[in-house]
């Protein structure tokens, strides 16, 4: 419930619409409350004592109430409405933008489904919670305490008998929502589960059908639907268990309010307005009750939710600035590892171990190894993806946890192992960090990154539609585009982790040439996390990396002196190279990543 004391409290940013809604519910519960009494006077002064004029103006009077409870009704229902969109669209915004902010070791460790079942349907609970439960609950305590009052005022004994209802009805309302918190939370649970399995689905029916998975994805499914919907019984017939004893009660109360009411009339104690009034209250006793009852899941949903929504809000970005963060201008070309180890969070070994180097201003350094071996990790660092659990990463002998962030990731050019285009045209894609540059810098890039020739053979050019995660683009051709959008950046690092393993080896050789010199005049330093050797000869040195150690460094010709791990991995690579030739290599995909024993 503590979540739920949260969720009141955003409304403070909405505090004129959520008086307002008050307001109008207060002017609600008047005109309820006075109907009752227009009854009363129009039967015992009008009806009884036969005076038609009465009769008439009570009843013009009862016009009127009608019309105001219409007025009033929509006045609060429709601020309330105001109220919970203002709350929802505040904190669709605040889950989003902290999503942008949690280091990716929050991302490695939770699903995107769990994220985006968060960010819609958490959230669309706790909004029906303040546009409809709250307002009902507020309603029906106010409507309650009012007719309580005047049951008592209009006869003290049949009021007691009434409101006995009252309490009993409330230990039930109670018993149900303490007993059935953790089903609520539970069915919000399933619903997740549900969505990761389709989000997964999604993401990969090409191997689903590549695999004939099909029938035991749908089984996958349907169990967890399954599951989904027997919760969903569990909670009805919860609900099913505690209403019926409501109604029953409701029933009884209205057998007493007739019998002893109804004595009390034949003697003369009580007339007949006034049990009729006396029975029109009751139903603003009993309704209430009900309501209450009926908002109490939604309320507990919402609790739930919220507890859900308010978990990702708090959640501690572990990747920030410092208070005394200063701006990354300009980079010289040093980049030290000292004593850098490194742990995933979660992970039981090390990724990375006492790995240091030095870099000279405009090297071009190549980094290699076999698979696993780090090599990403090392190109994960230097931007602060992750912080290093040991050691420290300068450049020009500050360490880049004195950078701001924002200034630091500005200044690295990274193009990743795996491609992420946008749905877009792809001249959007490649000006995604710089979405004001012009044509001709985006087909500038996108020639040295071999691309352009592709592009303009497509009908509409740049202008090209590409799908959802580049869909109707090869590999190849997505991590060009990425190469470009890198490229288009204000990069003084650049970091290239086995960007052109899914493009041929001839046209891979082509971009490295295109890049060499630009990459040179551009970048302070440059990593390339290389599988090829062409690539590999070209770097100024190498670092073999073996296991999260970094085990030799130097240029081409030294390491095969000198490193019989070196010599291993390119004897592999030249094997593959020719099963590949004598394949007939197609090219796209072939010449691919993983040569040191991919
Ligand atoms: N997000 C992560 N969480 C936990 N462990 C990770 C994570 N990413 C990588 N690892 C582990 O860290 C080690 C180094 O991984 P890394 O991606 O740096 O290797 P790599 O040399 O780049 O491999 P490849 O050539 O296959 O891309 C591996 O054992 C891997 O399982």
């Amino acid at each position: 419930m503590q979540s739920i004391k949260r969720v009141l409290e955003s409304l403070r940013n909405y505090r004129l619409i959520s008086l307002g809604a008050l307001f109008s519910l207060l002017l609600l519960t008047v005109a309820n409350a006075v109907t009752p009494q227009l009854f009363r006077w129009g039967i015992d002064q009008g009806i009884v004592k036969k005076d038609l004029q009465i009769v008439l103006y009570s009843a013009a009077w009862m016009v009127v109430a009608a019309i105001a409870r219409g007025v009033f009704n929509f006045g609060q229902s429709y601020l309330a409405e105001a109220a919970s969109q203002g709350v929802a669209y505040e904190l669709r915004n605040k889950i989003f933008s902290k999503i942008q902010n949690l280091s990716f070791s929050y991302h490695d460790q939770s699903q995107t489904s769990q994220l985006l079942t968060r960010v819609t349907s958490d959230i669309e609970q706790i909004r029906a919670f303040i546009g409809t439960s709250l307002i009902q609950v507020i309603s029906g305590v106010v409507t309650l305490a009012s007719a309580a009052v005047i049951l008592l005022i209009m006869n003290w004994q049949l009021a007691l008998i009434t409101l006995t209802v009252v309490p009993m009805s409330g230990w039930l309302m109670a018993r149900f929502i303490t007993q059935n918190d953790r089903l609520f939370r539970q069915v919000q649970e399933q619903l997740s589960d549900l969505n990761a399995v389709l989000q997964e689905n999604l993401i990969g029916i090409r191997v689903v059908k590549a695999f004939v998975r099909e029938s035991a994805e749908r089984s996958r499914y349907t169990g967890l639907n399954d599951a989904l919907v027997k919760a969903n019984m569990k909670t009805i017939s919860a609900i099913r268990n505690t209403f019926p004893f409501i109604f029953l009660l409701s029933n009884l109360v209205t057998l007493a309010v007739f019998g002893y009411g109804g004595a009390q009339v034949i003697g003369n104690t009580f007339s007949i307005g006034e049990l009729v009034a006396f029975n029109a209250y009751l139903v603003l006793i009993l309704q209430p009750i009900l309501l209450i009852g009926f908002a109490a899941p939604a309320i507990a949903q919402a609790a739930a939710s919220a507890q859900r929504v308010y978990e990702v809000v708090d959640a501690a970005v572990e990747i920030r600035d410092r208070a005394d963060a200063i701006p990354f201008e300009t980079c010289g070309g040093r980049i030290t590892f000292e004593n850098v180890s490194f742990r995933y969070p979660g992970a039981a070994t090390e990724a990375l171990k006492d790995v240091s180097f030095e870099t000279k201003p405009n090297e071009l350094i190549a980094i290699l190894g076999m698979t696993g071996s780090g090599k990403s990790t090392v190109m994960n660092l230097i931007p602060r993806f992750y912080d290093v659990t040991q050691g420290a990463i300068r450049i020009d002998g500050r360490d880049v946890r004195d950078f701001t962030l924002n200034s630091l990731r500005k200044h690295i050019g990274i193009v990743f192992q795996e491609t992420t285009l946008f749905s877009g045209t792809i001249r959007e894609n490649i000006a995604y960090a710089k979405p004001k540059a012009s044509l001709e810098q985006v087909m500038e890039v996108a020639k040295t990154a071999q691309i352009h020739d592709f592009i303009i053979s497509l009908p509409d050019g740049y202008e090209t539609i590409v799908g959802e995660r580049g869909v109707g683009l090869s590999g190849g051709q997505k991590q060009r585009i990425a190469i470009a959008r890198t490229l288009l950046t204000d990069y003084s690092i650049l970091i290239l982790d086995d960007s052109t393993s899914a493009v041929d080896a001839k046209t891979a050789s082509e971009i490295q040439a295109e890049l060499d010199s630009m990459m040179r005049q551009k970048a302070c330093v440059t990593f390339v996390v290389a599988q090829r050797i062409s690539t590999v000869k070209n770097a100024d040195r190498i670092f073999l990396i073996d296991k999260g150690r970094l085990v030799a460094q130097g240029t081409h010709e030294e390491l095969m002196q000198t490193s019989p791990l070196y010599g291993a991995i390119l004897e592999s690579q030249v094997k593959k190279k020719q099963e590949a030739g004598e394949q007939g290599s197609r090219g796209q995909g072939a010449g691919s990543r993983g040569a040191g024993g991919t």
